[in-house]
């Protein structure tokens, strides 16, 4: 029962959200009351959070076909239960917000929208798909910068915009392992309907982009080039694609995002707060992914 749950919460997804939000809520000039970085944190990773139930809610036909390993296909979590879930966390967080900011609070409910509509209706469908799950990521950047900005300054336009490249390049990768289920689940996704060679090539498009784009505005550059590293790496192994080849890239990519989400923190707070994301996501990715992923516990 407790195990269905933290198979639903992703443990290696977990830490980037409030890195995120930390990431908003640090922009210049700063900087921020220690409360407020708490909060932006907290939002973004139980909003993150309600996602995952609410995307495992909506997505419950297509695994029973494809991935009848994970907890509502298998039986393990009651499909009523994701869904209270998912709705409950995403009030608790907005009635916090409403509580102490409503501005950002009205920007939050936005956010938990897309994230709805992306999990409900874009995800099976492409692009859009892709571009509203990294519309998600941007909004949660520019809810932590309205929390502590009056108006947030002009970098918070470059940081969203360069999260939502980033983030629906990374999206894309995720198609990428499954092309095969996706179809036979009438799930039109980018690389369903338009192949791999050019999935593989607006990843690449959109990842320069929006690491050329966060270069303009990092707080702390040494990040970025350890981050642009990784993520040159992720896409290297994506030269050929397999389900396993695409697994092993996202797997990099999500620890590739922790880097890049710290280094628009400022360096002692970036280098603290990554080296605690990264302790969680390095313990558990290993261990339960290829599980949650493929109904083998591997693929090559
Ligand atoms: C305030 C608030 C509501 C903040 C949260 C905003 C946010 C970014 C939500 C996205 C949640 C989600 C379903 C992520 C997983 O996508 P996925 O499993 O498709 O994988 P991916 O990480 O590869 O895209």
């Amino acid at each position: 029962m407790l195990s269905a749950h933290v198979q639903t919460w992703r443990p290696y997804t977990l830490a980037y959200p409030g890195l995120v939000g930390m990431a908003g809520a640090a922009l210049p000039p700063g900087p921020p009351a220690w409360w407020q970085l708490a909060l932006a944190w907290a939002a973004a990773t139980l909003g993150w959070v309600s996602g995952h139930y609410l995307g495992d809610y909506f997505d419950r036909d297509l695994d029973a076909l494809s991935k009848p390993q994970r907890p509502i296909p298998s039986g393990r979590l009651s499909a009523r239960t994701a869904l209270v879930t998912g709705i409950g966390l995403a009030v608790a967080v907005l009635a916090t917000l409403v509580a102490v900011n409503w501005r950002v609070s009205l920007l939050a409910l936005a956010t938990v929208a897309v994230m709805i509509a992306y999990s409900a209706f874009f995800k099976s469908r492409g692009l859009s798909g892709n571009l509203a799950r990294g519309t998600a990521t941007a909004l949660a950047l520019t809810c932590g910068a309205l929390l502590t900005h009056p108006v947030p300054p002009v970098v918070t336009a470059v940081a969203a915009v360069a999260f939502l490249c980033h983030d629906t390049a990374s999206n894309l990768v995720g198609t990428l392992r499954d092309i095969d289920g996706d179809e036979r689940g009438g799930y039109r996704t980018f690389p369903v309907r338009h192949g791999v060679p050019a999935t593989v090539r607006l990843v690449v498009v959109l990842y320069a982009v929006a690491v050329g784009a966060l270069f303009t505005v990092a707080a702390f550059a040494v990040l970025l080039f350890a981050a642009a590293a990784l993520g040159i790496g992720a896409l290297w192994t994506l030269r050929t694609v397999t389900p396993g080849r695409a697994l092993r890239a996202h797997e990099i990519l999500v620890v590739e995002r922790l880097v890049l989400a710290a280094a628009l923190l400022p360096p002692v707070l970036g280098m603290a707060a990554l080296a605690v994301a990264l302790v969680p996501t390095l313990a558990t990715q290993h261990r339960l992914r290829a599980r949650y992923e493929f109904p083998e516990g591997h693929h090559v």
